[in-house]
């Protein structure tokens, strides 16, 4: 035993195998997934600007400069959240203080947290970059935008929706089941470009008929993310799938179908 491992004081099988545990544990695990589905939902009406009150393009008026410092704030706090959380030395190093079972819920919850933090704090940059005239051509292009969002949701169903966001491994704590281990896939999309979520994202955020300088900040900071995201995904999978991961990458794409490149 380290000296860590005496002052750690560990969520022990006492504790999480217990029947009261596991009910808390379920129920925490579907508030977490609602949190998240709101906060989708939320998201499309955010970016397309519709339905929703407060949108990319709407909120206090703020002086350029400070409005451009905040949501690079509010986007780095989404980014090293997501990315922090989802390493594997963080995972083993909080799962001392947060029980396995709720593990994956928790990084749902948090970065639903983070995320609807950005949504109600955004300043809008107002500034028209593009504006599409042509109706046939406005609508095609909000047509395409919600493309993405339907490709996002898609691929999630197509690689273990209910594993990404902890549904399954509370329910499978619930019942006493064991959660398997994670298991290479290349299901469907994922013969044509090893990234179809993110590529989801990046349709949704660009294709826009409006184009304020705040949704182009947006689109650009978080697409360049996607490639760092993108990159740190691809170092664990090496990781985990070892060959069958570098192969993988030999013979699909990373975004788009037709590059092998990219
Ligand atoms: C938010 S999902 C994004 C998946 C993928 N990058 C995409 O854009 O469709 C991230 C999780 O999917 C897992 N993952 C990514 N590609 C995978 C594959 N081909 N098979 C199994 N798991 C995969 C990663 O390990 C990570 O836990």
């Amino acid at each position: 035993m380290t000296q860590l491992d005496h002052q750690v004081h560990y969520v022990g099988p006492e504790i999480t195998g217990s029947r009261i545990f596991k009910l808390i544990a379920f129920l925490y695990g579907i508030s977490a997934y609602l949190v998240f589905f709101v906060t989708v939902l939320y998201a499309i009406g955010f970016v397309t600007g519709l339905v929703v009150p407060k949108t990319i393009d709407t909120g206090t008026d703020t002086p350029t400069v400070e409005a451009v410092i905040i949501n690079l704030l509010l986007m780095t706090l989404f980014a090293v959240q997501h990315s922090v959380m989802a390493r594997q030395q963080f995972k083993a190093w909080w799962t001392q203080f947060v029980p396995k079972p709720v593990e994956r819920s928790t990084y749902v919850l948090f970065a639903s947290l983070a995320l609807l933090l950005l949504f109600w704090q955004w300043r809008p940059l107002p500034a028209v970059i593009w504006n599409v005239e042509n109706p046939d051509l406005a609508v095609t292009l909000v047509t395409l935008s919600f493309a993405g969002w339907v490709l996002v949701f898609t691929s999630t169903y197509l690689i273990n929706h209910f594993e990404l966001f902890g549904l399954h491994q509370v329910t499978n704590h619930l019942i006493g089941k064991e959660t398997p281990p994670p298991r290479f896939k290349t299901p469907l999309l994922y013969n044509f470009v090893r990234h179809p979520i993110y590529l989801g994202f990046i349709i949704a955020f660009w294709a826009a008929p409006t184009m304020t300088a705040g949704h182009l900040l947006f689109a650009a900071v978080t697409t360049l993310y996607i490639f760092v995201g993108i990159a740190l995904e691809e170092h664990d999978l090496v990781a985990l799938f070892g060959d069958e991961y570098r192969q993988y990458k030999q013979r699909v794409s990373m975004l788009i179908p037709w590059r092998r490149s990219l």
